[in-house]
This record gives structure tokens, sequence and C-alpha cells, in this order.
């Protein structure tokens, strides 16, 4: 079903902080069947891209903005995106936008008032944040951006409640209360929620915006990160012993796991065929075989590190030290 022509696109912004669920809750989005399509836009944090080797082979259109926060400098490529794919009605229902875990959710909200061009076709429908129910009251106070997605937010995901107990998730509820007293939170394993009660809903309420921020409409935000928050990548041509590898990640995990933020990148281990993803949230780590490597993909070993003023030569030379070695006849 798409729009009539008329009718402005619906977009919606899933912001939430680092690692708290945004492309599980963006996969599920993609998955389950409630009818819609969407063209997708996604922006992540890091020099080597990732997020895209994680969102399920769909039918939909993906864009990636891999070059900076969408918040900061790429506000430019998102009207760009956006008003391509306003050239080309009736593809999809809405618009969906990945925001990295670090971006302040106002100047994306602002693009679709202040932009003339988006305005007039498109609609923001909702702000949904998704809140890491285990690690937020650790970071809250120090992560001025989780405070910003939360007060922006119309619709709250309280996720990963299989990893707290009931009082914990009460502190986290009313934390989250302090900062937004209105938005609809919605506890979740894994994002498991209803989708279809989710979309094309109208949930975005300029008025309430504008009383968190009286300047919305008016100013330019000029936002400014944690400088101590910093991201560096690893890439590798020769395969991975998977024994060594694995080892060596739980141990760095563990070891720098506290400001460790986040963690995600695609192995190439020696003598298998499929991928390995592996993902970390401080020190809580996740690592599984994906699928298996297509003939035309460059095998390469990929990860990413993102936080507060990790120790990268320690890392990075752990990590080479992973390599398979090579068989004396090749
Ligand atoms: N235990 C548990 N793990 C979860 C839950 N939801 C997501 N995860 C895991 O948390 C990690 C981060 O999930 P993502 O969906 O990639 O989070 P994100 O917000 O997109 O992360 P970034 O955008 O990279 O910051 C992954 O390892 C997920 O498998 C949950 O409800 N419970």
């Amino acid at each position: 079903m798409s729009q009539p022509k008329t009718e402005p696109t619906p977009v919606t912004v899933l912001t939430g902080y680092l690692g708290a669920g945004k492309t599980t809750l963006l996969n599920r989005i993609l998955t389950e069947p409630h009818g819609k399509k969407f063209a997708v836009i996604v922006n992540e944090f890091g020099e080597v891209g990732i997020d895209n080797d994680l969102i399920v082979e769909a039918d939909e259109d993906v864009f990636e903005m891999n070059n900076g926060c969408i918040c900061c400098t790429v506000r430019g490529d998102l009207i760009r995106i956006i008003e391509g794919l306003m050239r080309r009605p009736g593809r999809f229902d809405g618009i969906l936008i990945e925001t990295t875990g670090l971006a302040d959710p106002a100047p994306v909200a602002q693009t679709f008032f202040v932009d003339e061009d988006v305005r007039a076709k498109t609609r923001l429908d909702s702000i949904i944040t998704v809140v890491d129910g285990k690690h937020l009251l650790a970071e809250i106070d120090r992560a001025h951006e989780a405070q910003e997605q939360l007060a922006f937010a119309d619709t709250i995901i309280l996720n990963k409640i299989d990893l707290v107990d009931a009082a914990e998730i009460a502190s986290v509820e009313a934390r989250i209360r302090r900062i937004n007293p209105t938005a609809s939170i919605i506890r979740s394993q894994r994002c498991d929620i209803d989708i279809a009660g989710l979309l094309d809903r109208k949930a975005f309420d300029l008025d309430r915006i504008l009383e968190v921020e009286p300047g919305f409409l008016e100013e330019e935000h000029a936002h400014e990160h944690d400088d101590h928050i910093t991201s560096f990548s690893l890439v590798e041509r020769q395969p991975m012993d998977a024994g060594k590898f694995l080892d060596w990640l739980q141990a760095t995990v563990q070891a720098f796991g506290t400001d460790m933020l986040r963690m995600k990148g695609i192995i190439s281990f020696a003598n298998d065929d499929d991928r390995f993803v592996v993902q970390a949230v401080h020190m809580l780590l996740e690592g599984d075989h994906q699928r298996p490597w297509k003939d035309n993909e460059d095998r390469l070993t990929r990860l990413v590190f993102i936080g507060r003023d990790l120790p990268r030569d320690i890392i990075s030379d752990g990590f080479s030290r992973c390599r398979a070695v090579r068989q004396a006849a090749e």
C-alpha cells in the first residue's frame, strides 16, 4: 500500500544511546508483517561501516551515511537523500532513520520543519528512543546525548529487560520519567513489541517539543560531542584464528569494558566459510555465525571500538596477534 501522492510521507526516527537496541528494532520493523514498505537511512559513528552488515537483507532501499554524525556535518546529506526519495513517490510508505548512538535528535527532527522542500513532502511521525535497561543508570549522568534522546522521544522502548530485575526496571523507569514525563514507555526484550502499533501513528507533538526546547524551530543546533568518546577501527585481510581471537576479545572486553561503550565487528576466521559477527556493550559480549561469505565478497575482518579513552595501541597489538598462521605450503 502506498501513500496517495498528496499525503506527506511519514518519517520515523529511531534513536537511543550506543548499543541500546536500535538495529534490533530496525530489523524487526523490516521483517515483521505490517504491510508497509520503508526507505531506510542509517547513520553510524566510526570510520569503518559495520551497521549496514547487521541490518537484515530485506527488500528495502537502505542509504548509509557514514561520513560524520547525522546531527552535525551530514544534515545536508540527509536533506539530499530525502529530496531524492521524494522524487520516487509510490515506492515506499514511510522513511525510517536510524541515528548513531551519539546523535542529538533535535537537529534531525528540526530538518523536517525548517527545510521547506522536506517540510512540504514529509511529516515527522514519531521519535522512538530505545533504552538499554541494563546500562542506562550508570551512563545517563555523563551522557548528554542520551538525555536529549529521552527528552525528545514520544515513544520510549525500555529494552533489555531480560538483564535486569523488577526493582532495577522501576528505577530506570523513574529516571526516564524525570527527563520525560509524557512519552509512552514500552518494556521489551530484543524489541519484541507490536511493530504495527509503532508506525504511522502521528505521535510526534511539536507543541511538547517547543516546551522542552523553545528555540527548536529557530536556532541552528550546534551540537557538542563528548570529546572523550572516540572510535577506532581495526581491519585485517589475513583470516583470524578463531580460538586466539575469541580469547583475546573476551579478555579485552573484561579489561576495558567499563570504558568500552560499544564494539562490533565482522570476522573472517580461517577454515570457516561463514561470516562471524561479534558485538559488545560494555562487558556483555555476543558472537555468532551470521551467513556464508558470498563469492564476490572481500573476506575482510573489521572491528569498530567506541569508548572513553580506550588504549588503541594495546587493543590493536593484541588484535594483530590473532591472525591465523599461514600454512607452510602456501
Ligand atoms: N540481552 C539482551 N541483549 C540485547 C537486547 N536487545 C539488543 N541486545 C544486544 O545488544 C547489542 C546491541 O544491539 P543493537 O540493536 O545493535 O544496538 P544499537 O542501538 O543499534 O547499537 P549502536 O547503534 O551500534 O550503538 C547486540 O549485541 C544485541 O544482540 C535485549 O533485549 N537483551
